[in-house]
């Protein structure tokens, strides 16, 4: 009997010593830090490598005195609490945080492909297939977050990553906005939700609503999600202009046009996504929600269900 027991507490022993390791705090020796791969606003982004496991990762690291100084504690509080949140193939992963006296760390999921940006710029624009995969995966993303009551607020082809598998990584989260929901899903109805933005998103993405400082709604980033298609497919942004302030006059005017032989499918997709009520958007609850949206032409012959599993097109340049 005593050996049994002996065994058993040992075991446990050895349990909780392995439980504590992966509990124990991380310092920046346990790393070698890279070239950075990209600034926030309040932040860096750089390319570490974990010495213990040779393990690459992407470490932000914000400054203390610099956040209270600007005042931005609340986004970085904002985005932790996001990022412990997700837990989907779709997004960039929080490992784990730490602090020294004047920096805070955090350790996430180094996307070692970088922006579907920089694929767009290389090949100028996607084809229909790979147009029709990559924004197939940010309606996933969409439809996962959304579900938790997150609106991203900032979607962008620059914060839509690639992992080693070409699936897409979206990050990004320091402007997202949690909503309250109720047991529907929905968004509950209160002033806190009310409240004006403290944020507005990247120009050429930004809502109507939000630059007439409405609250941000979901529909937001099914705008964001048009004015992506559009660009995946021709190049450009629908309401890219002269400067900001022309930019912004198109954007309340739903004021774009597409290019000649542009595919006609995409075509009515868009133009149900560009639209001024963020309510009649496609993809929101008054035009047939996530369903609706998914099985819009474009997508038709699409397996929702299998996307992140299934082998990524190749994002090929035109012969
Ligand atoms: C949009 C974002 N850019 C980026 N954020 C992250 C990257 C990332 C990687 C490349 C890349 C990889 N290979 N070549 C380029 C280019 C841009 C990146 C990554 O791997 N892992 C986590 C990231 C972000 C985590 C999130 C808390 C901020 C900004 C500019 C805000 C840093």
């Amino acid at each position: 009997v005593a050996t049994e027991s002996q065994a058993s507490t040992s075991t446990e022993a050895a349990n909780s010593a392995s439980l504590a390791k992966t509990r124990v705090k991380r310092t920046p020796n346990d790393f070698i830090f890279g070239k950075v791969i990209g600034e926030g606003s309040y932040s860096t982004v750089y390319l570490a490598k974990e010495v213990s496991t040779q393990r690459e990762f992407a470490i932000k690291i914000c400054e203390k005195k610099h956040l209270i100084r600007e005042r931005k504690t609340h986004f970085v509080m904002r985005e932790k609490e996001v990022f412990m949140k997700l837990d989907h193939p779709f997004f960039v992963k929080l490992a784990y945080t730490f602090q020294d006296s004047e920096r805070l760390y955090y350790v996430l999921t180094y996307a070692r492909n970088g922006e579907l940006l920089g694929y767009l710029h290389k090949l100028s624009v996607f084809d229909i297939p790979c147009t029709r995969f990559y924004t197939a995966e940010v309606i996933l993303a969409l439809e996962y977050l959304h579900g938790l009551g997150i609106i991203h607020r900032d979607l962008k082809p620059e914060n839509i990553l690639l992992g080693d598998d070409m699936h897409i990584r979206i990050t990004d989260f320091g402007t997202s906005k949690i909503l309250q929901l109720d047991e529907n899903g929905k968004p509950v109805n209160s002033a806190e939700q009310k409240k004006k933005n403290s944020f507005v998103g990247t120009a050429e993405y930004v809502s109507p609503e939000v630059l007439n400082n409405e609250p941000a709604n979901f529909g937001s980033d099914f705008w964001a999600l048009g004015c992506i298609i559009y660009q995946c497919l021709s190049g450009s942004m629908p309401f890219r202009s002269g400067n900001e302030y022309q930019t912004f006059q198109k954007i309340v005017k739903a004021e774009y046009t597409f290019p000649e032989g542009f595919n006609a499918e995409a075509k009515d997709l868009v133009s149900k996504l560009l639209v001024l009520d963020p309510e009649e958007r496609l993809g929101m609850p008054n035009t047939g929600g996530m369903s609706a949206l998914k099985s819009h032409k474009f997508y038709a012959g699409l397996d929702w269900d299998t996307l992140p599993s299934s082998s990524p097109p190749k994002l090929m340049p035109y012969l």
